[in-house]
């Protein structure tokens, strides 16, 4: 179980609310909301990205690991993929097989600049992997990739969660059918400042997702 405790955050005006909410093991959430909310701001917060931002994220005792995937693939354009995984601590053969998990075998010399977006962003979830995660933090990963690539994406990471099962994942994304192929919680981000409004499994019939809408938002 991880626990998250996050202190409001202002800019101009207030952004975001406090929060204080749980992460199980292995869960994924898709984190939804209105554009301009607040969602990276919090995923900066988790992140312990913003000093203005008192976050912490804790599982028991023990300091949480996070890979988090930007909105930009924030890769060292002067170094090689292979010396991108190297600075967070991959070497040897442990480079190939981070590549191969995400698609890029053979891409270990190649700069990030020969690459396009998706391969780019395929190799910024490999750094993320390299440091073997508990919660995975994604900014809206499909955004700016064609309807191919983003499905592709999807999968990939559907298929990294399913081979890590104690890894978390935290996805923001505007597309509620990332929701369904990706996640088994959500999180609805809104209000001034913002607060989780809603907090549902993802179910697959529609009574039960309707019975959750109701317990999580009981003014429906
Ligand atoms: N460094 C900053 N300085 C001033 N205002 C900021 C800063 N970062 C974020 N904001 C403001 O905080 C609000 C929330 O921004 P944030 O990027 O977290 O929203 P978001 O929900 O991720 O938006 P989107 O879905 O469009 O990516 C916005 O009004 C934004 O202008």
């Amino acid at each position: 179980m991880l626990e998250l405790r996050i202190k409001g955050r202002d800019f101009e005006r207030p952004v975001l609310g406090d929060i204080f909410t749980q992460i199980r093991r292995g869960d994924r959430i898709c984190l939804l909301g209105p554009s301009g909310i607040g969602k990276t701001t919090l995923l900066n917060a988790i992140a312990g990205l913003d000093r203005r931002t008192p976050a912490t994220a804790f599982r028991g005792r023990e300091t949480l690991r996070l890979g988090y995937l930007f909105q930009e693939h924030r890769l060292l354009p002067w170094r090689t993929l292979g010396q991108n995984l190297a600075i967070v601590g991959a070497a040897g053969t442990e480079i190939d097989r981070l590549l191969e998990s995400v698609g890029l075998t053979g891409y270990q010399h190649h700069f990030p600049d020969q690459l396009s977006l998706g391969m780019a962003r395929r190799a910024a979830l490999a750094r993320c992997l390299a440091v073997e995660p508990d919660l995975l933090l994604l900014d809206e990963p499909f955004a700016s990739l064609d309807p191919v690539r983003a499905g592709e994406l999807r999968t990939l990471i559907s298929e990294l969660l399913d081979a890590h099962p104690h890894m978390g994942m935290l996805c923001v994304t505007h597309d509620a059918s990332d929701a369904t192929a990706l996640a088994n919680r959500l999180w609805y981000l809104d209000g001034h400042p913002a607060h989780l409004q809603w907090d549902a499994p993802v179910a697959s019939d529609v009574e039960t997702i309707v019975q959750s809408l109701r317990t999580s938002m009981p003014l429906l």
